[in-house]
């Protein structure tokens, strides 16, 4: 299993009161594996997101991310384990705007000790951005960017990739090839992918879509 979370509670107050997010909440993720996460604005999808990625302490319950119990890991090793088992595509793809997208490609990959030059080409070759390498990000469309944020996210070769909303500003037609072009490279490289959307026809590519309501998860059917 690249991620398990078990009977995992989170509590957040808006200064004055306490409102429980996520209730026991529990999930596991296989090698490979594509889960979309829905729910209402609202409903706690991000924040889960955050204490995937240790960016938010574990209240009580329990994750565990490429074997590792986050709880009980140490600030460094949560650095480590963002690092090297973990890729993030966030919503404002957040590119490094004075580095080329060649080596923006290449920075966690850099980063994660793992920067394979051969890796970064043939990504660039699948998302179709070869032509924008030597670019920097300010003079790239939506989807350029975004693919450029795929790209960046599994060159590291990550185990495990978190995807907030990735195709938030795609029209329809952009966004159906990315996220068919994300499933399709997640899969080859055998990494497990949880990514967030308000779109059923985004959800029908995953292999599983849970709905996030009332701090709990369930399975929806499939929507194509
Ligand atoms: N650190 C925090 N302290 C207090 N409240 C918080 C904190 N983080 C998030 N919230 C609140 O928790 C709720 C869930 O936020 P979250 O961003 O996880 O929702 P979401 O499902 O991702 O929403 P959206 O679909 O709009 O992005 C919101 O009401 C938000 O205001």
């Amino acid at each position: 299993m690249s991620l398990i979370i078990e009977s995992l509670n989170h509590q957040i107050s808006d200064g004055h009161n306490q409102r429980k997010l996520l209730s026991d909440l529990s999930l596991a993720v296989g090698q490979g594996e594509c889960i979309g996460l829905m729910g209402d604005s609202g409903s706690g999808k991000t924040t889960l997101l955050n204490l995937i990625a240790g960016l938010e302490p574990i209240q009580q319950g329990q994750i565990t991310l490429a074997g590792v119990e986050l709880a009980h890991a140490s600030e460094q090793q949560l650095s480590e384990l963002r690092k090297k088992q973990l890729g993030i595509i966030f919503q404002q793809y957040n590119l490094l705007s004075s580095l080329s997208v060649q080596d923006n490609i290449a920075f966690s990959a850099r980063l994660a000790g793992r920067y394979d030059a051969s890796l970064c080409r043939e990504l660039a070759r699948q998302l179709d951005i070869q032509s924008l390498l030597t670019q920097y990000p300010l003079t790239l469309s939506g989807g350029e960017l975004q693919r450029v944020a795929i790209a960046r996210a599994l060159s590291a070769q990550p185990k495990l990739l978190l995807a907030d909303e990735p195709t938030g500003n795609l029209d329809d037609n952009n966004s159906a090839g990315v996220v068919a072009l994300l499933v399709k490279l997640v899969k080859s490289h055998d990494t497990a992918l949880v990514l967030v959307t308000h779109s059923h026809h985004v959800a029908g590519k995953m292999d599983k879509t849970y709905q996030l309501a009332d701090g709990q998860l369930t399975i929806i059917s499939k929507v194509v």
